[in-house]
């Protein structure tokens, strides 16, 4: 196939572990939906706050890459998410995506899930953190101050299962009936089968990042989260792994008789507690602040992820990264919102937020930094989209675009 690509004349490949190039080249994916509005927006604004940081020293080359509906129209009915920016996203190392639509029920799977699984991009990194002004159903918004380290390449998310009716899903029964001695499926005929692989591995490496990063970061706590008292040898799984590579690796002691842990003092003192899921989902909206770094599997981080989002303020500025040993793709929490799709409507801040985690994941602080700055004081001015404007009073109402303008003003 024929690369589509076009590579920009300037620019040099990121490599990992080198230092950051003042011209890099970054793949970018327009996404589904409302991407065709907030991805140039995104775009814009960090073009501005390089500028305003580096006074035109430093430059992003942007590549579009395809994925998506757009990759269907450009490659062919049926090819969603093309080798060739698969490619690109490893060769370039660092890239950044808008949303992209999956159907319910049945049609192609994810792409989003595949992007990852591809790249094997395990950690699915979303901050959590109030801006002042934005509304919120809570009366401390500012006590929610969390960070998500979601395993992203495992569990019921993997995508393994079988549709009800289909000779495969009748296979997978019959095996577990007559092979493992399974009882308990209520209604064999017309059941649907998934499968929610949970290794140690899995678990460990993901894991271990969130404790690094809550050492680096002098976090206070990681919470493992997990459903372990159902799901025993999957979500249980997760629960023991993360405590043994505490303990194993990072010297976490045990407290009041365990399995809370303690890590030294020269690793921050951070406590590794867990919480079971549904107990958790109540807790973060009663005493958010107890909670700080949280470590979870896959699906639970999904609910989590948007749930946390809400307290402040909502997924219209919501940023996530999806991070490997060696590559980076980040991606805003929410999805397409196709209902608003080209009306220049939504809020561009997640994607924009995730570019300033991008950012300073280049080591570019200072554009990073004056991003935070001009959302801050764009809120402030009460300048917002709508999702924020209908639950503020004085608020002006503005378009996506004219809110990445606003930002772009306040640099
Ligand atoms: N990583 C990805 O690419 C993801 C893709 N998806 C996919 O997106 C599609 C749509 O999913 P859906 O469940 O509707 O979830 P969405 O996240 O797309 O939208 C749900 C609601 O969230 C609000 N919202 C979302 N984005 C914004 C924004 N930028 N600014 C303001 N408000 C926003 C809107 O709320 P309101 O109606 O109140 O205005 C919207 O109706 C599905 O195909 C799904 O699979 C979903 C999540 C992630
Ligand atoms: O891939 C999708 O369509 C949904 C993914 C999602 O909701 C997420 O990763 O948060
Ligand atoms: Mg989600």
């Amino acid at each position: 196939m024929t690369s589509l690509i076009k590579i920009p004349a300037e620019g040099t490949k990121i490599i990992p572990g080198q230092p950051t190039p003042d011209n890099p080249i970054i793949p970018f994916i327009e996404g589904d939906g409302i991407g065709v509005d907030i991805t140039p927006v995104m775009k814009k604004v960090v073009d501005a706050a390089v500028a305003k940081a580096y006074g035109g020293k430093k430059k992003i080359s942007w590549m579009e890459v395809y994925a998506g509906e757009k990759s269907t129209q450009l490659y062919g009915p049926d090819v969603w998410l093309p080798k060739d920016t698969l490619d690109a996203c490893k060769e370039y190392s660092v890239s950044i995506k808008g949303p992209m639509t999956t159907p319910v029920g049945g049609g192609i799977r994810s792409l989003n899930v595949a992007l990852r699984q591809e790249l094997d991009l395990y950690q699915c990194v979303r901050p959590v953190r109030y801006f002042k002004g934005v509304p919120s159903p809570l009366k401390n918004p500012e006590l929610t101050d969390m960070v998500i380290y979601r395993e992203n390449t495992e569990d019921i998310y993997a995508g393994i299962e079988w549709a009800n009716g289909t000779d495969p899903c009748r296979k997978v029964i019959k095996f577990l009936q007559e092979e493992m001695g399974v009882t308990k499926i209520r209604f064999p005929e017309t059941s649907g089968i998934g499968i929610k692989p949970v290794s140690v591995e899995g678990t460990e490496r993901l894991v271990r990042a969130a404790i690094r990063y809550a050492i680096d970061n002098k976090r206070k706590s990681v919470t493992i989260v997990h459903k372990g008292n159902i799901m025993k040898f999957t979500e249980g799984n997760f629960r023991d792994s993360a405590y043994a590579l505490a303990k194993r690796e990072f010297g976490g002691v045990e407290i009041d008789g365990g399995p809370w842990l303690k890590l030294p003092a020269d690793k921050g003192g951070i406590v590794i507690k867990d919480a079971i899921a549904d107990a958790f989902l109540q807790q973060i909206l009663l005493r958010p602040a107890e909670y700080d770094v949280i470590a979870t599997t896959n699906l639970n981080g999904d609910y989590i992820s948007d749930a946390l989002a809400a307290q402040v303020g909502g997924i219209g500025i919501a940023p996530g990264a999806n991070i490997s040993d060696k590559y980076a793709c980040f991606e805003a929490t929410h999805g397409t919102a196709p209902k608003y799709a080209g009306q220049d409507k939504v809020n561009p801040g997640s994607l924009i937020l995730s570019a300033e985690m991008m950012l300073r994941h280049l080591g570019w602080r200072e554009a990073a930094d004056l991003i935070v700055k001009s959302m801050e004081a764009a809120i402030g001015d009460k300048i917002v989209t709508y999702d924020f404007a209908r639950l503020m009073d004085g608020a002006k109402e503005v378009s996506c675009s004219a809110f990445g303008d606003a930002m772009i003003a306040r640099m």
